[in-house]
């Protein structure tokens, strides 16, 4: 319930209209109370939630967004994707919401106990002369259809009321046709060839059902106990008559009692009231007769030349309701528009009969409304945006009276709009007292219709609200007044009924907007007063287009706007996923580079260490190998100078030797091979040296050339190195460009702000002008289809030029 406050508090600071719920958690506790003369009725308004179909289920429609907390409260839980979860996220309104009923009822429900819970007391109350009005109101697809008329095999609620009704009347019905309804809530008396007229009336309807004809003449003639075998076409079987309806009334006056029961079924379809029980032209270009609504002497609304059929049993009921159907559906097709576009009203009035005189009539309307949603989500054009506007405004005007009538002071003080639509028009004398009233909501649980179903319930949640005050007076059965065949106060007894004559006005004289009266024969003072009258009357209208063209121009802006919006949107969720994709892209090749490079550096070295690896062992090894033969070679040459020094000695000694006569012959021998020996020796070592410093010289120039390939190495690294310094500077680069769309977006976003302001600006210019009045398609034609003229076209295409960003055409660097 929290949400809900924080949501009517947000809703509070509109006037008027459906925003305005700010006591939705205030319910008004009591149910029915009488003051003074009067009973206080709250309006009852059921929710009725219909079970998901198989297609919805596959797909994927039960998100759980409606939970039925218990027998009074729902919640509705805004789904994945639905404009009501964005707003939220904006911080704009609440994605859960609560709302109280006069009670609930479940997919579980069946068509019985949904009549026996809901409607039965107040058909009820029509057999006891009240009258009642029971509307449905939801989305397209919710059910609407199905809770009022059901199916020949599970009946709804219409047929289950006339199932009750001809229980009641069993035994008692008036078989013949000359009592009928007459304008408002009066009974013309019929004489016998009007009563031939009607009869052929009836039968020329029923023969619009062909497939029935025959059985017609069976059921049409009247017999009062007809209803009983007729009723088990239906399946009744579940709908047990409340007989202490019966119980008060004591047996004389049953005896004495008689019922006549008479139907029509007509529709508001773009604001024009046609009869469902009229035949369809069949030339393709002819239209069907629009007929007009029309107010009695006491101000009650009546649809003029509405067809009355007298029906005697619930079978004919049934007939007329699918006869209208047909004539609804035979029209839909001629015209392309689907049932939902229309308001269809089926009416059934109850005559009390008395002997020779009518005791009371009561009526009885069930009202199967248009679809709520709105025009700009079903994305319609032309014939069918004037369609869909006419609805958005009779629903519009209808909510505007239910929260006009939500305090019950206010019905005297405030301003109703009752007068606005034809639907409204025709409401008015029950919400004003004249019986009562009862709303039922419809609803489906599909996710992609979130949005409109959360409207419907802000709807009801205002109705559920509405106090209806009843005069007991009303309540009571008052007679009507009969007049004759030429439409006259009746003659009793070959009296005239003076009071009646007093108050009477024949149908012509009843004059409503749309009549012309017969003008030139006036004086001209009153000449003048009628066209004063037709002036204001002309303003009225002027002043009604514009508002209704400002409110289609708003719708349209706002849709607009949506539009534009989603599209910005769109663009900065695309250009911050190209951001991040590219942003990601270079890290990644940036990555690559990186892990490639050392990997190739490190293979280089590798492989060039390996070429000319030696161990260092080794090398340690050789050195010291050849640290020992330096110090033998040196230690070789000592011993070799030593050997050359005693050779050369040995030498002279020899050449002494040679010369002197003794020389010494043991020694000279020994000591040569010794020398010799060393000589030997000698060459041995200076060889192994030899070889020795060339192992030197090559293990020398083998580290030269390695510390060169690491230097080339080295060098190959920083190479690298730079390469990966330019692409961080292109990543750097990268970032600003993304800077600079953002800066661009944020433009956009003031354009859009700007272009905001601008619309509401030229709203209120608009309602504060008064144009020619051109029509209200060519206003919007002219503002959508001309786009050099006007403000808000030059701001769209300036906008539409803006959106277009130079830097979108580029194309993106890798
Ligand atoms: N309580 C329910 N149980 C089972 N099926 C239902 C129930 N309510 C509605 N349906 C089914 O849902 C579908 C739509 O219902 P229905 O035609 O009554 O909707 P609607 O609101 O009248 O639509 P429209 O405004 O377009 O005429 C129908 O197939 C109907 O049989």
């Amino acid at each position: 319930m929290e949400s809900t406050r924080n949501e009517l508090h947000l809703g509070n600071s509109h006037k008027g209209g459906l925003s305005d719920i700010s006591t939705i958690s205030s319910i008004v506790s009591t149910q029915s109370e009488t003051i003074g003369s009067a009973e206080q009725h709250q309006l009852k308004v059921y929710l009725r939630v219909r079970p998901f179909s198989k297609e919805e289920i596959s797909n994927d429609e039960d998100q759980g967004c409606v939970v039925l907390e218990n027998a009074h409260t729902a919640s509705l839980q805004a789904p994945k994707g639905s404009a009501t979860l964005k707003s939220s996220e904006k911080g704009i309104g609440q994605a859960l919401h609560k709302f109280t009923f006069s009670q609930i009822f479940g997919p579980e429900t069946d068509q019985a106990s949904f009549f026996g819970s809901t409607i039965k007391s107040q058909v009820q109350d029509f057999l006891e002369g009240k009258n009642a009005l029971i509307f449905t109101y939801g989305v397209t697809n919710a059910g609407k259809t199905h809770t009022i008329q059901g199916s020949h095999k599970d009946p709804g609620l219409l047929p289950r009321a006339i199932n009750v009704i001809f229980e009641h009347i069993k035994g008692k019905q008036y078989d013949q046709m000359d009592l009928k309804p007459y304008l408002s809530s009066d009974v013309q008396y019929l004489d016998p060839n009007q009563v031939k007229q009607e009869k052929s009336s009836k039968a020329a309807v029923f023969a619009l059902l062909k497939e029935e004809t025959e059985q017609y003449p069976k059921a049409s003639g009247g017999s009062a106990n007809t209803s009983t075998s007729s009723t088990s076409s239906l399946c009744f079987s579940s709908v047990s008559y409340d007989q202490t309806v019966d119980s008060t009334e004591t047996a004389p006056e049953k005896e004495r009692h008689q019922f006549s029961v008479w139907v029509s079924f007509y529709e508001i379809y773009n604001e024009s009231v046609y009869d469902l029980l009229q035949p369809i032209p069949c030339a393709k270009n002819k239209k069907r007769n629009a007929l007009r609504v029309c107010e009695d002497s006491s101000g009650n609304s009546y649809v003029r030349d509405l067809k009355w059929i007298n029906i005697q049993n619930v079978e004919q009921g049934c007939r007329i309701l699918r006869i209208g159907n047909k004539n609804r559906s035979a029209a839909s097709t001629k015209l392309n528009q689907s049932s939902s576009r229309s308001h269809s009203i089926f009416t059934i009035k109850l005559l009390k009969i008395e002997g020779p005189e009518v005791q009371r009539i009561s009526e009885l309307s069930l009202c199967d409304l248009a679809g709520s949603e709105r025009c700009n989500k079903t994305k319609t054009f032309g014939e069918r945006l004037k369609e869909a506007g006419n609805i958005n405004n009779s629903l519009l005007i209808l909510g505007k009276c239910i929260a006009g009538l939500r305090h019950s002071d206010r019905i005297k003080s405030n301003y109703i709009p009752f007068r606005e639509s034809k639907l409204t028009r025709l409401f008015q004398s029950v919400f004003c007292g004249k019986g009562r009233a009862c709303m039922i909501v419809n609803i489906n649980q599909c996710a992609s219709t979130y949005d409109e179903t959360l409207h419907v319930m802000k709807f009801s949640a205002v109705a559920k609200q509405v106090v209806q005050i009843i005069p007991t007076k009303s309540l009571e059965s008052l007679a009507p007044r009969l007049v004759g065949r030429d439409g006259k106060p009746f003659l009793k007894n070959g009296v005239i009924d003076g009071e009646a004559l007093d108050s009477f006005l024949s149908e012509e004289e009843l004059l409503d907007e749309e009549d012309e009266a017969e003008m030139s024969i006036l004086p001209q003072e009153e000449l003048l007063n009628i066209i004063e009258n037709l002036k204001e009357k002309l303003l009225a209208e002027r002043r009604k287009n514009l508002v209704q063209e400002i409110e289609i121009r708003k719708e349209m802006g706002d849709a607009m706007l949506q539009q534009l919006m989603e599209s910005e949107e769109l663009r900065s969720r695309q250009i911050a996923e190209l951001k991040e994709g590219y942003e990601e892209k270079l890290e990644n090749t940036f990555e690559l580079y990186k892990d490639a490079l050392k990997e190739h550096a490190y293979q280089c070295a590798l492989e060039q260490i390996e070429d000319q690896y030696v161990p260092v062992d080794e090398f340690f090894a050789e050195q010291e190998k050849v640290e020992e033969l330096r110090r033998k070679v040196m230690e070789l040459e000592q011993k070799l100078q030593g050997s050359t020094e005693a050779l050369s000695v040995a030498l002279t000694v020899e050449s002494a030797v040679q010369c002197s006569p003794d020389p010494p012959a043991q020694e000279a021998p020994q000591e040569l091979e010794k020398y010799k020996a060393l000589y030997e020796a000698k060459c041995t070592a200076e060889n192994l040296c030899e070889r020795k410093e060339e192992t030197i010289q090559s293990l020398e120039r083998k580290i030269e050339e390695l510390t060169e390939t690491l230097q080339e190495a080295g060098e190959s690294f920083l190479e690298k190195s730079a390469e990966i310094e330019t692409l961080k500077k292109r990543v750097a680069d990268q970032a600003h460009e993304m800077d600079r769309l953002q800066n661009d977006l944020a433009e956009k976003e003031s354009l859009v702000s700007s272009l905001r302001e601008e619309l509401t600006k030229l709203s209120k210019e608009s309602s504060s002008q008064s144009k020619p009045r051109k029509g209200l398609l060519a206003n919007i034609k002219e503002s959508v289809t001309s786009p050099r003229k006007g403000p808000l076209s030059r701001t769209l295409r300036k906008s539409v030029r803006a959106t277009t960003p130079s830097t979108l055409k580029k194309k993106p660097c890798h």
